[in-house]
């Protein structure tokens, strides 16, 4: 059966990095086996330009019908003064709505080959394999009501919503369990339980969905001293279960720990394990176009979409050891420190497809 793939490249860096995953599908395609059709379609800034609406209606109907969907990254400063309701941005949040992507896996792993890349010292991180599970279509960033109101005395103030319901709550929690069960069986759940009500809730529902789940060691931590642990002692997380926003802002930070945000990847999963898969960070205006990107956050990303959403670990295995090969030969982007030789984006794309 032909697995159909839909490219969402986005703007910035994301036009660049989403050609080096289509390289490697291709050759994956080519020389290894794999059925897959690729089609394209715009998002972001680039559909607004495309169709007025940074979701084009014809792109969600075909991110529906592909198999699963490898993404870039979205925004950038020529749409800064668009209206909110048509930023790059809100295409991004609305394809996750629109798929039901509630269960966004974010893996930090280190690269033995990155020791000397990473922010902390060698043995700080030697060995580091956290999982950070972000629930991804509830909290502040979806929640009403928001906007910007005038008050009695002419001020205006902007408002948003955090809100979390039970079952929302429990799906990311079963989510994060399950995913403990096939780790080390340690599930720390981060919050922000004693001034926040939603997190209140949060942190009484994953308490009862571990009672389902007697063989994993639960904990529960404040997100700013989350945020201190993992700069001071990461390996003492295995899996990482949080809100929307806590996820976006800890997985940034986890992202230093393994030499760069340009390493991350991250698979946004439905309740049927549907996916749409695309690099941690964004679309990095200041490195666009000039062939500076780091690309395998995005091919690590091709490689969950393998795993996840096609059921082809042996290919995900052949990414994941190709790229490993390349930082062993010592290729490395300018983001990342080390290595014997820096080499541009085409060039990175080029070495991994040539490894696989
Ligand atoms: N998933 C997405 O599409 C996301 C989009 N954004 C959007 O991206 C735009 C820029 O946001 P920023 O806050 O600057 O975050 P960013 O992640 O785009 O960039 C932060 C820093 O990391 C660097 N960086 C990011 N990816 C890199 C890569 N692959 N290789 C080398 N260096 C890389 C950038 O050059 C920059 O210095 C904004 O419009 C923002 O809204 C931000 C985060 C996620
Ligand atoms: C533009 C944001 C909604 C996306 C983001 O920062 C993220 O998902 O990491
Ligand atoms: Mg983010």
């Amino acid at each position: 059966m032909s697995h159909r793939i839909l490219l969402l490249p986005g703007d910035g860096i994301g036009p660049e990095i989403v050609a080096q995953g289509r390289r490697v599908l291709e050759a994956l395609r080519d020389n290894h086996g794999l059925d897959c059709e690729l089609d394209t379609a715009p998002i972001g800034g680039a559909g607004y330009d495309a169709a007025g609406q940074p979701l084009p209606e014809e792109t969600l109907a075909k991110a529906q019908a592909a198999d699963a969907v490898l993404l870039g990254a979205v925004g950038g400063p020529r749409y800064d003064e668009l209206p909110r309701e048509v930023r790059p941005e809100r295409g991004l949040l609305a394809i996750r709505a629109e798929l039901g992507l509630f269960g966004n896996l974010r893996p930090a792993m280190l690269y033995p080959q990155l020791a000397d890349a990473s922010a902390l010292r060698p043995e700080v991180v030697a060995g580091l394999d956290l999982l950070i599970v972000r629930e991804l279509t509830g909290g502040i960033y979806f929640g009403e009501p928001r906007g910007v109101r005038e008050l009695p005395s002419g001020e205006r103030q902007g408002y948003d919503t955090e809100v979390y319901s039970e079952s929302e709550i429990e799906r990311i929690a079963r989510l994060a369990f399950a995913a403990a069960e096939r780790r080390q069986g340690r599930l720390c759940s981060v919050d922000k339980a004693n001034v926040l009500e939603s997190s209140g809730l949060w942190r009484e529902v994953v308490e009862r969905v571990a009672a389902d789940y007697p063989q994993i060691e639960l904990s529960h931590m404040y997100v700013d001293n989350a945020a201190m642990q993992l700069v001071r002692a990461p390996k003492q997380f295995d899996v990482i279960v949080t809100g929307n926003m806590f996820g976006d802002i800890l997985s940034d930070c986890a992202a230093q720990l393994t030499g760069s945000i340009g390493m991350l990847p991250s698979a946004s999963l439905d309740e049927r394990g549907k996916g749409l898969y695309e690099p941690v960070h964004g679309s990095a205006p200041d490195i666009a176009g000039q062939d500076k990107a780091n690309p395998l956050a995005t091919i690590l990303s091709v490689a969950m979409l393998l795993r996840y959403s096609l059921g082809k670990s042996e290919h995900a295995e052949r990414v994941e050891r190709a790229v490993g090969q390349v930082l062993e030969e010592g290729l490395r982007t300018a983001d990342l420190q080390g290595g014997s030789r820096v080499v541009g984006t085409v060039e990175m794309g080029e070495a991994v497809v040539g490894r696989l």
